[in-house]
């Protein structure tokens, strides 16, 4: 259930028309995804044949694309490793495909590597690329507020709540609550822009470097250390809920080498753990109760033990 919106040829060849990429050869619709419809589709010109991606998105609406795509062409130009909407000849990255808004962009190579595979040196990778993002993306000149940040969490959480076993709507309402107040005195903790959703399964890999990062259509404006603890908790779990500490350690000490921690976020960290946990439970658990749902169900609990776990095992920067 990837692939939302079936394309033929006659989809593609309207599109690339008014490109001067090739001709069509072949295109293959990705499985695997959840928000959006994704093609890999090979051009030929001449001798030559090279690889795309098209992506149609299902949820974001043309309104809410541009940001997305001048942060993407924006981190691909100060080399980040990231997909972005290449420009047709009128200098137009944002298309229109079967009436959905797309972007055709270069394909990335590389292998996605499972959760149990991850290593330290894994996490030292993804901690300096993540890094480096939140430098390159300083002086972005657009700013987001989060669709699933803490106006989003505030709300769903009251909503979902009386379908909740009391102790576990309790620690939601908790974990709210302790974000908005550290909202309120955020002191040195910095603000940015964030990739928002970078699980391990946003990530190709060559050994253990990374060659692309995708998916940023969760970036907004927020603070890095959230963005950080996202990663931390995907990425150094082990399958009961807790956490590894060499993986973690490894995933900070390269971070803070591309961006160094600042005094409040020390303090901050055990809490914006607990933060990402708990946003990550929280939509998987929309339409884990919800049976009307279609979206393919990702484990709440996953994300509810490592909550758990960070509760009672406040995480500490290097
Ligand atoms: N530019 C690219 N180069 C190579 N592979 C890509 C590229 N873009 C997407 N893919 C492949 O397609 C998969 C799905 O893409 P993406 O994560 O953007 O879709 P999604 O629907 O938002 O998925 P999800 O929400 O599950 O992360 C990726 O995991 C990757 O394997
Ligand atoms: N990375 C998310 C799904 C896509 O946003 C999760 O694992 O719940």
């Amino acid at each position: 259930m990837a692939v939302y919106t079936e394309l033929n040829d006659s989809d593609f060849k309207s599109l690339l028309v008014d490109y001067d990429l090739g001709q069509l050869a072949k295109y293959k619709g990705i499985e695997g995804g959840i928000e959006n419809t994704n093609y890999f589709v090979t051009l030929k010109s001449g001798d030559k044949e090279d690889e795309y991606v098209l992506t149609l998105f299902e949820e974001l609406s043309y309104e809410e694309l541009p940001y997305f795509i001048e942060l993407n062409q924006w981190l691909s130009e100060r080399d980040i490793p990231v997909p972005y909407a290449i420009k047709d000849r009128n200098g137009i990255g944002l298309k229109k495909v079967k009436n959905r808004p797309a972007a055709l962009q270069p394909r990335f190579y590389g292998d996605h590597v499972g959760q149990t595979e991850l290593t330290p040196e894994h996490c030292a990778s993804i901690g300096k690329v993540l890094g480096e993002f939140h430098v390159a993306a300083e002086d972005f000149y657009l700013k987001r507020q989060a669709h699933r940040g803490v106006f989003w969490w505030r709300r769903e959480s009251e909503l979902i709540a009386p379908q909740l076993p009391e102790a576990d709507a309790a620690m939601l309402k908790e974990e709210v609550i302790r974000f908005d107040q550290l909202r309120e005195n955020p002191g040195d903790i910095k603000s940015g822009t964030i990739h928002g959703d970078l699980f391990h399964d946003n990530v190709l890999f060559q050994g253990t470097q990374i060659s692309a990062v995708l998916d940023l259509y969760n970036a907004a404006t927020a603070f890095l250390l959230y963005d950080l603890a996202i990663v931390a908790n995907d990425w150094c779990c082990n399958p009961d809920g807790s956490i590894d500490a060499d993986r973690e350690q490894g995933l900070l000490k390269a971070y803070a080498q591309a961006r160094p921690f600042t005094k409040d976020e020390s303090a901050a960290w055990p809490i914006l753990t607990c933060t990402a946990a708990m946003r990550f439970w929280l939509s998987r658990l929309i339409p884990w109760l919800d049976e009307n749902s279609e979206q393919k169900l990702k484990d709440p609990d996953e994300l509810k033990r490592i909550l758990i776990y960070r509760r009672e095992n406040p995480g500490k920067l290097p």
